[in-house]
């Protein structure tokens, strides 16, 4: 397994061209957030636009609507309750699951409206409702962001048994399609057509919830914007960034907000932009 190092930044990220407007960067769609978890759908628009997308809507309770907004007024909104299917074949990047709670029509409707060319990040409820109702992953360009026990209801491994060797060969076998696989924990791991890596900075001053939905955001920001660089290469860099802000956040503070990692990005992002 490959470690992760900086090197990863300046390999990805790259100095806009000027001849460029916000289409180049891209379109995202976040379908998310229930009543009760519409701060997780706020936190992935956060991490979004704050990582560089060059366009982000966001198909949530319209209950969400107003807190949205006065976070992030550069987000548009839909009501995830309309008919969403022009808006699923219109974006590039589509960001399903966090905060999604029992909303399986919305999976459904999902995963049959994208195409082979959109790419599809699937997090939070999204995967628990994919594993408790067997659904079948679409051929989309997949990343799927589950922590632990998420990848357990998805992948039947127990994580008691999770151990890089028994995933390095196996993680992805049974999937119908090979998505990049982001596994969540102390020491995330990703894994790719083109090897696994090891993310061994960050810590516990990230287990705050939140977390999860917003380096799902970076995630959909990074692939949504960097044309230059593989797919792999875009995710590893996401996961790199979100740890390495919370590291330096934690070299003041003892937890390190969600809200407070998306805030640095942009700062953080021009020290390698090249
Ligand atoms: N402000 C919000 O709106 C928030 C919404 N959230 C959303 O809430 C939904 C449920 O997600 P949860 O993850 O809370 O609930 P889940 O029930 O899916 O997972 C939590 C369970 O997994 C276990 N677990 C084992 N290993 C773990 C690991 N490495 N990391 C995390 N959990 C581990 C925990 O003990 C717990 O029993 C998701 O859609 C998520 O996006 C959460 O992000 C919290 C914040
Ligand atoms: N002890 C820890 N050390 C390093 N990273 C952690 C730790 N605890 C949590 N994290 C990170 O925080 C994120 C938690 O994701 P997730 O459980 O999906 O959060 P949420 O769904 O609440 O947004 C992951 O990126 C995980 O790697
Ligand atoms: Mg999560």
């Amino acid at each position: 397994m490959k470690k992760l190092t900086e090197n990863i930044l300046y390999q990805v990220i790259k100095k806009r061209p000027e001849q460029s407007y916000k289409g180049t960067y891209g379109r995202v769609l976040i379908i998310g957030g229930t009543k009760q978890f519409g701060g997780a759908a706020i936190m992935n628009a956060l991490a979004s636009v704050h990582s560089g997308a060059g366009l982000v809507t966001v198909a949530t309770d319209p209950s969400n609507f107003t807190a949205l907004h006065s976070h992030l007024p550069e987000a548009m909104v839909v009501n995830f309750n309309d008919y969403l299917i022009p808006y699923i074949q219109s974006h590039d990047v589509i960001l399903i699951g966090s905060g999604l709670g029992d909303r399986l029509d919305l999976v459904k409707t999902t995963f049959a409206a994208v195409s082979a060319k959109q790419i599809m990040i699937v997090d939070g409820s999204a995967l628990t409702l994919v594993a408790a109702n067997h659904l079948v992953w679409p051929t989309s360009r997949l990343i799927i962001t589950p922590h632990q026990m998420e990848w357990q209801r998805v992948s039947d491994v127990p994580i008691s048994q999770q151990t890089f060797e028994a995933l390095n060969s196996s993680a992805r076998a049974h999937f119908n399609v090979k998505p990049i696989v982001v596994l969540k924990q102390f020491h995330t791991q990703i894994y790719t057509d083109n090897g696994s890596f090891e993310l061994t900075i960050g810590g516990p001053y990230q287990a705050t919830g939140g977390m999860g939905d917003t380096l799902a955001g970076i995630i959909a920001g990074f692939v949504a914007q960097f044309s230059n660089t593989s797919l792999d290469d875009n995710v590893l860099a996401a996961v790199y960034i979100h740890s390495a802000i919370a590291d330096e956040l934690a070299q003041q503070s003892f937890v390190t907000l969600p809200t407070q990692i998306s805030a640095k990005l942009p700062y953080f992002m021009k020290k390698y932009a090249n």
